[in-house]
C-alpha cells in the first residue's frame, strides 16, 4: 500500500508550522558534553515527550542514573520509551533518535546565534545546531505522528520509540536500557526492525541508505607537574614543561597523511578486495564532493575509492583539542600546569574498544617514557563504541529502497557512515533484527560544526520518506 497521497500533501501543506517546531526544538541548547547544560538536556527530554503525548503516544521517561563527567557527578538525562499501536497483524518499527546536540558557541565562527533557527529564505536552509544531528530527523517522525494524529488514521505499522539525550557523549546507560527492554516483557518485545535517522547523505544529491558505521574509542591523555601555572621568562628551559611534553606525544599518534602510527591498530583490519573496491568505485561521490563540504581543497589523496574507503571502511585518528592550554586573546607568557589531550579513533570490524585500549596506553607510555620528563603522564578513555554492518539486502532496505524511489525518483546509495551511534550494535545483538539507518540531511549539513544546516526540501522531503518507509514495510509485510 503507497503512503496515501494526502499524507504526501499534509506534509507540504503544514511545512511552515513543522519548521517552526523546528525553531522551538533547537532553541534549547541541549548539549550532553556541557556539565552547565545538563538542565537543557532535561528540558529538552520534557518537550519532546510532551510532544509525543499530544500525538497519541503512550510513553514513559526512564531514569538512567547518574555519571561522573569532568570530575562533576550528575545526575544523567532520562531515555524516552513510546509506542503507539499494538495491532499484532502489523509490523512493529523501533525507531531510535537523540535530542541532545553537540556544543556551539556563536565565537566558534556561526555566523548566527546557534540556537536560533535561521531560515534562509534565497538558500532554503534552516541553520542552527541539532537542525540535522538528530532534532530534524526526531521531528520529521512527529510530522509523520501528526498527519495520522489529525486524520484520525491508524499508522500502517506500530512504533516504538527510543531516544535519548547522550548520543554525543558516549550513549551513557543505553546499552543496559536497551538489553533489559529487549527481553521477554520487556518494551521493545516483539520490534521487527529498526530505523535511525541520525546520519547523512555521502554528498548533495542522492539520498542515501546506510548499512555500516564506524566504531569509536576516545581518549584523554594528561600530562601535569608544576604544583601552579609558571612564568616562561622565569621557568622557561628550567622546567619540563607539561605542554611541550604533550605535542610531542600528540605528534607520535597520527601521520599528516591520515596513517595510524600506534602499531597494530591499522593492520587490524583486513585489505579489500577488488570486489569491495567496485562498490566504493559505483557511489555517486567525487573528491569535489569532499571538498565542497570541507569548505577547501584539503582532501587525502585525489583517488574516490581512497577516499571513500578512508571514511567508510578505514579506522581514522583525529586530535580534538587541549584542555588546559592558553587558547585566550592576546599573548599571555605562561607555562599551563596541567594539560589534556583529546583525541579519538573511529573503529571498524573487527576492531573494538576492548582491543583498541591497551595498544593506545601501551604506546602512549612507551612515547612519553622516551621523552624522559620528571612530568607525570595519565590516559583515560572518555567513552567508546563498536563498529557496526548491517545485511543491505534484508527486507526492512528494500522497503526503504522503495520509499525513496516513490519520494526522490531516484535509487539510494548504499553508504557505509564514518560516524558512530554507540548504540546501533547493541539493537541489533540484543533484539536480533535488521536495523536500518534512513539519513535526511546532506554530506554539506555541518553536524557538529558551525553554521549547521538542514535545507528546508530534505526537512519536509524527508518526512515524507519517513512517513512512507513505514507503508512499503507494511506492504512487504502483507506480500
Ligand atoms: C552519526 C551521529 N549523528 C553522530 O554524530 N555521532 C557522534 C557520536 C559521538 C560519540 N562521541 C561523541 N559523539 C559521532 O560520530 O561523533
Ligand atoms: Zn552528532
Ligand atoms: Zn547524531
Amino acid at each position: 500500500m503507497p503512503a496515501p497521497t494526502e499524507f504526501l500533501t499534509y506534509i507540504d501543506a503544514k511545512a511552515d508550522i513543522f519548521i517552526k517546531r523546528l525553531a522551538d526544538a533547537v532553541a534549547i541548547p541541549s548539549i550532553s558534553g556541557d556539565a552547565k547544560h545538563r538542565n537543557d538536556v532535561f528540558a529538552m527530554a520534557d518537550w519532546l515527550n510532551a510532544q509525543l503525548r499530544q500525538l497519541g503516544v503512550d510513553t514513559q521517561l526512564v531514569d538512567l542514573g547518574r555519571h561522573k563527567m569532568d570530575g562533576e557527578d550528575l545526575p544523567l538525562p532520562p531515555a524516552i520509551l513510546g509506542r503507539i499501536g499494538s495491532d499484532s497483524s502489523k509490523k512493529t518499527v523501533l525507531i531510535y533518535g537523540h535530542f541532545d546536540v553537540q556544543p556551539a558557541n556563536k565565537s566558534d565562527g556561526w555566523d548566527t546565534d546557534p540556537f536560533t533557527l535561521v531560515v534562509d529564505e534565497k538558500t532554503g536552509r534552516l541553520i542552527g545546531r541539532g537542525s540535522s544531528d538528530d532534532k530534524g530527523p526526531i521531528l520529521g517522525w512527529l510530522n509523520v505522528l501528526q498527519y495520522h494524529h489529525e486524520s484520525k488514521l491508524p499508522l500502517p505499522v506500530n512504533l516504538v520509540f527510543c531516544f535519548e539525550g547522550m548520543e554525543e557523549s558516549g550513549s551513557e546507560g543505553l546499552d543496559d536500557l536497551v538489553r533489559r527492554e529487549s527481553k521477554k516483557g520487556g518494551c521493545f518485545e516483539g520490534v521487527d526492525c529498526v530505523c535511525i535517522s541520525d546520519n547523512y547523505w555521502l554528498n548533495t544529491r542522492t539520498p542515501a541508505l546506510t548499512y555500516g558505521l564506524r566504531g569509536l574509542s576516545y581518549y584523554k591523555v594528561t600530562i601535569s607537574g608544576p604544583a601552579r601555572d609558571l612564568h616562561s621568562g622565569v621557568f622557561g628551559r628550567t622546567v619540563h614543561e607539561p605542554m611541550t611534553d604533550l605535542i610531542s606525544l600528540l605528534s607520535t599518534l597520527v601521520s599528516p597523511q591520515g596513517d595510524i602510527l600506534i602499531k597494530g591498530v591499522d593492520d587490524m583490519v583486513p585489505r579489500a578486495d577488488e570486489e569491495e573496491k567496485a562498490i566504493y568505485a559505483g557511489l555517486d561521490y567525487s573528491i569535489a564532493d569532499v571538498e565542497e563540504s570541507a569548505g577547501a581543497s584539503i582532501a587525502l589523496s585525489a583517488d574516490k575509492v581512497s577516499v571513500l574507503m578512508g571514511r567508510m571502511r578505514e579506522p581514522s585518528l583525529s586530535i580534538h583539542g587541549i584542555e588546559g592550554a592558553f587558547s585566550g586573546a592576546g599573548a599571555k607568557t605562561v607555562i599551563p600546569a596541567k594539560v589534556s589531550g583529546k583525541f579519538s579513533i573511529r573503529l571498524v570490524p573487527p576492531q573494538t574498544p576492548e582491543a583498541i585500549d591497551p595498544l593506545v596506553i601501551d604506546h602512549l607510555e612507551k612515547a612519553f617514557a622516551k621523552l624522559g620528563s620528571k612530568n607525570k603522564l595519565s590516559v583515560e578513555n572518555l567513552h567508546g563504541g563498536k563498529p557496526w554492518v548491517a545485511d543491505h539486502r534484508h527486507w526492512n532496505f528494500e522497503a526503504a529502497k522503495k520509499a525513496t524511489k516513490a519520494v526522490y525518483k531516484q535509487d539510494p546509495d548504499l553508504t557505509r557512515e564514518g560516524g558512530s551511534i554507540p548504540v546501533t550494535l547493541t539493537f541489533a545483538e540484543s533484539l536480533g533484527v535488521n536495523v536500518l539507518l534512513l539519513p535526511m540531511g546532506r554530506g554539506d549539513d555541518g553536524a557538529h560544526s558551525t553554521n549547521e544546516k538542514l535545507d528546508r526540501s530534505n526537512f519536509i522531503e524527508g518526512s515524507k520518506l519517513l512517513g512512507t518507509y513505514l507503508y512499503e514495510l507494511a506492504d512487504i509485510a502483507k506480500n
